[in-house]
């Protein structure tokens, strides 16, 4: 086995799994719920932060039972670092938001400053509404704004380095079917 993959199944075999699988499935469902109550009868526009916000997004969409369209965005600012820098556009939606209702869904919200930068873009191209799902909060006191959340929130957890339903540790374990702490951070 290289080295890397060495290293990186120790991270899985030593993490501290917050939350199994089964209760992040459950969480999303109470979203699914919750975004159909909201916006079932306005026509929004869905759009997938790429690449933390995949799991989440197609595991969220098959429960969402009403017409919308799904498109996805790519914006980064931690790329295999584990502290946030410059939120970097990498494909910017080429879709007219002119007078929609706009959902953009992301696996976490931990700062906050990817959000708003995607929230304010959207809302810059003349959107009518911008509302925000994120599967996992932060639970911490360092947000862009404060008091900074998500208008729909799955999970709240703990201020630790997090990987797995979409989430990464140095680019690997968005796969892993839970969400984890990597030991010691
Ligand atoms: O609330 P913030 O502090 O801004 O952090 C949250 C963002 O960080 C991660 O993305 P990242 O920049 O790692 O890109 P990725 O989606 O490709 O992993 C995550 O997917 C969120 O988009
Ligand atoms: O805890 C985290 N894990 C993975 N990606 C992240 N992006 C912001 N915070 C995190």
């Amino acid at each position: 086995m290289s080295q890397t993959l060495a290293d990186m199944q120790q991270i899985l075999d030593e993490a501290d799994c917050l939350c199994p699988e089964a209760e992040v499935q459950a969480a999303i469902t109470r979203m699914a719920r919750a975004i159909t109550e909201k916006l079932g009868d306005r026509n929004p526009v869905l759009f997938c932060v790429m690449n933390g916000g995949l799991i989440f997004t197609g595991q969220l969409l098959t429960q969402l039972h009403f017409p919308l369209q799904a498109e996805y965005l790519h914006a980064s600012r931690y790329r295999h670092e584990t502290s946030g820098g410059r939120l970097e556009w990498k494909v910017e939606p080429n879709f007219d938001l002119r007078g929609r209702s706009v959902l953009i869904l992301d696996d976490i919200l931990d700062e906050g400053t990817t959000l708003l930068g995607i929230s304010d873009w959207c809302a810059a191209q003349g959107a009518r509404e911008v509302l925000t799902a994120v599967l996992v909060e932060k639970d911490h006191a360092r947000k862009a704004r404060p008091g900074l959340k998500g208008d729909f929130t799955g999970l709240v957890i703990e201020d630790r380095f997090l990987f797995g339903y979409g989430m990464d540790y140095k680019g690997y374990w968005r796969n892993a079917p839970g969400i984890y702490a990597v030991k010691g951070l």
